[in-house]
């Protein structure tokens, strides 16, 4: 691709235009554009100095605030809008080559008449030439200087300089061409076959599952079934025999149902699809990929995987990848991870996204003799990847969603060796039972997808990620070799990781590839919603079908979005506090360009497959620089010319900058929360606890993750203070309706300890797994198994606990919890 011009910044290279190009943009003094190709040369040194992704923990800033200075003058820009005088009505102005940031910038202070440098005061908004919106090209990127400055590829990655890092240049692949064998025609052979035979491909979700597999059996009414056991009291409704069995018996065949049915789904491929839950109960559409299945030869395959296995030539892999995957050459960064790979280098893999990480681990998987092993954080992207498999590589999921006769069957073929490639949740690693599986299983590579995730500094910090160390991984799982993935960390999350994971700094893979089809423009703006309604109407936005804007809280994507539908714009809303359906189901009209534009908060994107969103609006500033990269990166992944326009007003400056220290928390609530769960009397070592996650977030006024975070780290922390055990709804209610309590518990051990440990209500027996755990000496699992064997367990899971048992108390209080916790 041509290389452009540092001093523009604007001009768009052999991108085709998604819209006949909007009309010369009228030079506004209101508008703040910095048009950005994002081949950039960012200064990020400065930005992530001062405003670097957040730790999930860190100290609360003294209450003592330092004053504000007042705003040097609030009416710093004049609003074109609001003035009628001003000849330049539209605020939104997307610059072409002919604007330049560097001129802008200056211009507008200028023009604004700001008599300081707004960044002077710590709390007052930055300068606009501070700020992380004027994103400059880099054209030492392309080249193999590694003096190169600070990279920002919008929607790829960002990095500073990082000293310890000897960044692995991408290599310039000049492979040969294939040997002139066998393989053209029989390919050429392949795909007309392709064109005349759909095979049935093997990585089908479920397809681990056996067909034949015998439904839930269905018990008879006459069975000994002497006790009827509900979770969180969501039995009560049914308190007669008859309504309960059938309600029970539906549900349960209606989830199992909806799990072969969504089999069914993506085995038939391009059938509707279905919903299916992640860890966190988010559903998920599953769709099939539609017939672009390769068919393949099998022996020639084999031929090739010995070859590379004999030798990870250049020329080997590349048959190899004709052969499975059907392209003619490895893309920037992938022959050289995959080399790392297949000879034991654990390795740090930063490519854009789309730019072929899975690729990298695909291969390997079919070279090693053992068993590959992903970690995916949400279930609609195992999916996704799990059919991208090519059909030459089985693959299986282990996910939260399944029922336990799947669980088994993926076990069993996973020690049949049928399984070569596996996705699991981090949340598995909970799970004892899954970690025992792999005493007998070789696992020859350990894929962390979404690595950043890993890290506290990362803008997705995930609580369960932490988990994934390099001890656990090798010592538990005995990982020959790990290889983490993302597309969007700072060098500080990469820092982290990579130390986390024991990858050595020379293992860094990075092929950056800007994203010079996005189009990045911010306004200051006194009022956000007229400023939003007018952009929405003016080129190019107004041609743009497909739209997400960000906010920073739920009620704002509603009301944005009640807006959006009052003035015919097509359009809903997504936060966290939607049910997970509804979510869905967003997300679905979306792809499905049903509706036009989504209003969300920073909880949509993650797992989002869609390749034509043609802008980003920003309604509230992004937290970090990181977290507005990866957002703007969901535009324009078709390589088309996508926009992106950020709003910056003061108020919204202000509350961001005050909540970044929301998850913040002090020693005094760290302590109250460790005395509620070492000082109860019930709680000595060995015994199990429970915390019910909301009303604890409630109670202690920290967010659940910052919770987790804290138990997690008394986990992993040099002393083990606790086990934290999977996530289980704890509160049963018990029938009993064919014998007596009393007589019952004369016969079952837990039956009695059930009844010395609940508190009755409406001749209902109400009672907290952990506390009969506790006095019955049983595992949780156990005790969940055996209520099981009393009756089908009903319930709708709202409230989740987490549940931990205590290994040591001695010594909590002499924990200086900040200094555990709090990095940097
Ligand atoms: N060497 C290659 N030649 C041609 N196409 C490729 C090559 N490698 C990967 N692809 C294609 O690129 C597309 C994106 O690949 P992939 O999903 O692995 O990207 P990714 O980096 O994992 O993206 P994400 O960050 O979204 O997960 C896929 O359609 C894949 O088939």
């Amino acid at each position: 691709m041509d290389s452009d011009s540092d001093s523009d910044g604007s001009h768009i290279s052999s991108t085709p235009p998604r819209h006949p190009p909007p009309p010369s943009p009228l030079p506004s003094r209101r508008a703040l554009l910095s048009t950005a190709k994002s081949r950039t040369q960012a200064k990020y040194t400065s930005i992530t100095s001062t405003k670097s992704s957040r730790p999930i923990l860190r100290p609360k800033p003294s209450t003592k605030q330092p004053k504000k200075n007042p705003p040097s003058n609030p009416k710093t820009l004049e609003n074109p809008i609001q003035n009628p005088q001003n000849p330049y009505s539209s605020p939104f102005q997307i610059h072409k080559n002919d604007t330049v940031s560097s001129e802008v910038l200056p211009n507008l202070t200028k023009n604004a008449s700001c008599s300081k440098p707004l960044i002077q005061n710590p709390l007052s908004p930055p300068k606009f030439s501070d700020l992380p919106f004027q994103i400059h090209r880099n054209d030492t990127l392309l080249s193999n200087d590694n003096s190169s400055g600070e990279v920002l590829p919008a929607g790829g990655l960002c990095l500073s300089k990082f000293a310890s890092f000897s960044k692995t240049r991408k290599a310039i692949l000049n492979l040969e061409p294939a040997e002139a064998d066998s393989i053209e025609p029989r390919l050429a052979q392949q795909t007309e076959k392709k064109e005349a035979v759909v095979r049935k491909h093997p990585n089908l979700i479920g397809s681990n599952v056996s067909s034949s597999l015998p439904a839930k059996k269905v018990k008879c009414v006459n069975e000994g079934n002497f006790v009827r056991l509900n979770i969180n009291g969501y039995g009560k409704k049914f308190a007669s025999k008859f309504k309960r069995r059938n309600s029970n018996s539906s549900s349960g065949k209606k989830f199992y149902r909806r799990w072969k049915k969504k089999v069914g789904v993506v085995g038939k491929e391009g059938e509707g699809g279905n919903g299916l839950c992640d860890e966190e109960g988010l559903v998920v559409e599953v769709k099939g990929r539609g017939g672009e299945r390769m068919d393949f030869d099998a022996k020639l395959i084999e031929d090739a995987v010995m070859r590379v296995r004999n030798e990870a030539l250049d020329e080997n892999l590349l048959r190899l990848l004709k052969l499975t995957f059907g392209y003619d050459s490895f893309r920037d960064g992938q022959l050289e991870t995959i080399k790392m790979v297949l000879s034991g280098k654990s390795t740090m893999l930063v490519l854009p996204t789309g730019a072929g990480k899975s690729l990298c681990y695909q291969l390997p998987a079919m070279v090693f003799q053992g068993v590959t092993v992903v970690i995916s954080p949400l279930i609609s992207l195992m999916i996704d990847q799990l059919k991208q498999l090519p059909a030459a590589v089985e693959g299986g999921l282990l996910c939260s969603s399944q029922t336990p006769e799947e669980v088994l069957e993926t076990y069993k073929l996973l020690e049949e060796g049928s399984i070569k490639v596996l996705f699991v949740s981090p949340e598995r690693f909970l799970n004892s039972e899954f970690l025992s599986i792999f005493c007998d299983t070789q696992i020859s590579l350990v894929v962390i997808d979404e690595a950043h995730c890993v890290s506290e500094w990362s803008h997705n910090f995930r609580p369960s990620y932490m988990r994934l160390k390099a001890s656990l991984l090798r010592d538990r799982l005995k990982a020959q070799c790990i290889l983490a993935m993302t597309a969007t960390a700072t060098t500080k999350t990469l820092y982290s990781v990579m130390h986390a994971l024991d990858i050595p700094s020379s293992n860094l893979i990075q092929a950056v590839k800007p994203r010079d089809n996005l189009q990045l423009s911010v306004s200051l703006s006194e009022n956000r919603m007229k400023d939003l309604m007018t952009l929405l109407k003016t080129s190019p936005f107004s041609e743009a079908k497909s739209i997400i804007i960000y906010c920073k809280f739920q009620f704002e994507t509603d009301l944005i979005c009640k807006y959006l539908c009052d003035s015919n714009i097509s359009a809903k809303s997504y936060h966290s506090g939607i049910f997970a359906k509804e979510r869905s189901r967003t997300q679905e009209l979306f792809c499905a360009n049903k509706i036009r534009v989504v209003v969300a908060t920073v909880a949509f994107g993650m797992g989002l497959n869609k390749k034509d969103i043609e802008a980003v609006i920003h309604y509230s500033l992004p937290e970090s620089l990181e977290e507005y990269v990866q957002e703007i990166g969901r535009a324009g992944r078709d390589g088309r010319i996508s926009y992106c326009h950020l709003f910056f007003d003061d108020v919204s400056y202000f509350k961001t900058r005050s909540l970044m220290y929301s998850d913040g928390v002090d020693e005094y609530v760290v302590n109250k929360l460790l005395c509620q769960i070492f000082s109860d009397s019930t709680n000595s070592a060995g015994k199990i606890c429970s915390l019910v996650k909301e009303s604890a977030s409630r109670k202690f006024d920290m967010k659940e993750e910052v919770i987790l975070t804290i138990l997690t780290q008394l986990e992993l922390g040099e002393v083990q203070y606790l086990h934290l055990l999977p996530q289980m709804s704890v509160t049963c209610t018990l029938n009993f309706h064919q014998t007596f309590p009393a007589l019952l518990a004369m016969k079952d051990a837990v039956v009695a300890a059930i009844l010395k440990n609940s508190e009755i209500k409406d001749g209902q027996y109400i009672f907290d797994i952990p506390s009969v755990a506790n006095s019955t000496r049983l595992q949780v699992n156990d005790l969940s198994n055996h209520l099981q064997t009393l009756k089908d367990v009903k319930g709708v899971h709202e409230r989740y606990y987490i549940v931990l048992r205590i290994d040591a108390t001695a010594g909590y209080k002499d924990l200086n919890f900040p200094k555990i916790v709090w990095v940097d």
